[in-house]
């Protein structure tokens, strides 16, 4: 915390002073031509950038305006004496960045379809500004085709950057984290990937900003440029003889079907998931698995406790994953193996859901896991099964991702594993989603390797 330090300057003819105490900057402002005051405040973090040119100091800096927005805002004062103002900027700069570097460079991905078309425009009117202001850098790819943004971050010199930035939903971050995975030097680079909600789906966005600005670009722009690293756990996938890498969600059932089948409609944006989960629902699509589950923790009031432990930080034995090098090494080997499953716990039979999540907050007011952490070394696996339920309840599970009440409902199953394989047994074929993406409908072997990832996060948690 800085000490209580004030500069002296003019404001159009008037003297004010610039307070920097506690981290915070405040000083009054000018309201209008009547000459009332307005008394502004902004926190260190959001300090953007403090800069002396032609006896001016100059201010930019995120403000928050009503309760859930920032607006960028710059501010210019005359200098009354120009090495106490050296002396001020200084600190003040020091205090805006003393958790991460200044001035980042950045790789920028756009998907000029993401967020019906709209993520270019998100990203030049709102986050350009502000990565400007605080004098960050950046070399921007347009993606021109689905897997571009895969393809380069697999081959990109990262030497120049200090993260990788995605402008769009969540399938843009999926397809960075299997570019970057698929590099020979994998396990060498530990860039971090920042995030701006610009896609339709943005629900990494809403894990690490929280649900109320989870959506908002200005919040999300200055938490890549203030933000702390955060190693995060992902999911290694076999399918066939392929292997890739999710950071989010793997999900059969209705939601799959709500989610994948109703891609023409992106139109209606969230509406279609909603849509085309009642349609699955009333079509009484079928979901028939074989489910084989390496399970850690079963009982839902562990793994609260469990949870509630790594939130007061005290060692735990589902959560303490020790800092062991990191490994893409498949410990339970492929979904081709007949081994692993052997000592498994299996499930047969139809269900609605086989939903599992890295992330708690699968889309905005959808906290579908609020115990999943972000290197807990797990997956949150619910599995909801289609004996004696109605169709009502399964609505009523639905809504109940609201407020996470559905873990309460005697129909939820919810289990930690380490580790499961499925395999669809109807016929016809159907939908699996990956991170919100289609995959192959076939059988899938996942298991989750421990911290492998970095991304940006505010304070090191997701928010639940
Ligand atoms: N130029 C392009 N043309 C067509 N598809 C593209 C292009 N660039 C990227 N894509 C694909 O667009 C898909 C959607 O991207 P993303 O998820 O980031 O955006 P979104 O608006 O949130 O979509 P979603 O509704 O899937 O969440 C990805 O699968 C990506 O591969």
């Amino acid at each position: 915390m800085t000490e209580f330090l004030q500069l002296q300057v003019k404001n159009e003819d008037k003297t004010i002073n610039l307070s920097f105490n506690n981290d915070i900057l405040s000083f009054e402002k000018k309201k209008n031509f009547k000459g009332t005051n307005k008394p502004i405040s902004i926190p260190a973090r959001n300090i953007l950038s403090v800069t002396l040119n032609d006896s001016r100091i100059i201010i930019n800096a995120l403000v928050p305006k009503d309760k859930l927005k920032l607006k960028l805002k710059t501010y210019s004062f005359e200098l009354n004496d120009e090495s106490a103002a050296q002396t001020w900027k200084d600190t003040v700069n020091l205090a805006a960045y003393k958790d991460t570097k200044k001035a980042k460079h950045l790789k920028v991905f756009i998907n000029p379809i993401g967020g019906s078309g709209k993520a270019n425009k998100i990203f030049n009117k709102i986050a350009k500004p502000i990565f400007d202001a605080a004098n960050c850098t950046y070399d921007i790819t347009l993606t021109e085709h689905s897997n571009h943004a895969k393809e380069i971050a697999n081959k990109l010199d990262l030497k120049p950057y200090d993260a990788i930035v995605s402008a769009s939903g969540d399938g843009i971050i999926h397809e960075i984290v299997n570019g970057l995975l698929s590099r020979p030097d994998a396990l060498e680079t530990d860039i971090p990937i920042g995030v701006i909600p610009a896609g339709t789906g943005n629900a990494l966005s809403i894990c690490l900003l929280g649900n109320d600005y989870g959506n908002s670009v200005p919040h999300a722009t200055l938490n890549i440029i203030k933000g702390v690293p955060m190693k995060i756990d992902v999911c290694s996938i076999t399918q066939d003889e392929e292997r890739y890498f999710a950071f989010m969600s793997l999900n059969y059932g209705i939601m799959a079907d709500g989610d994948i089948s109703t891609d023409h409609l992106r139109w209606m944006k969230d509406s279609r998931f909603v849509l085309g989960t009642i349609q699955a629902l009333l079509e009484n699509r079928n979901y028939d698995c074989e489910l084989a589950m390496k399970v850690v923790e079963d009982n839902i009031e562990r793994i609260r406790q469990e949870y509630n432990n790594v939130y007061n930080s005290s060692p735990s034995s589902i959560t303490d994953i020790q800092d062991k090098p990191r490994t893409l090494v498949n410990k339970y080997g492929t979904v081709n193996d007949s081994n692993p499953i052997k000592e498994w716990t299996k499930l047969d039979g139809d269900g609605y859901f086989f939903f599992a999540g890295k992330v708690p907050w699968v889309s905005k007011n959808n906290l579908a896991f609020p115990f999943a952490l972000p290197s807990d070394g797990l997956l949150d696996l619910m599995i909801v099964k289609r004996d004696k339920i109605s169709k009502t309840k399964v609505i009523n599970i639905l809504q109940a991702f609201n407020d996470a009440s559905h873990i309460n409902m005697k129909e939820v199953n919810y289990y930690k594993v380490e580790a499961f394989r499925l395999t669809p047994k109807n016929k016809e074929n159907g939908y699996i989603s990956i991170d919100g993406e289609k995959a192959p409908f076939k059988p899938f072997q996942v298991e989750v390797l421990p911290k492998i990832i970095n991304i940006i996060s505010v304070n090191g948690k997701y928010s639940t």
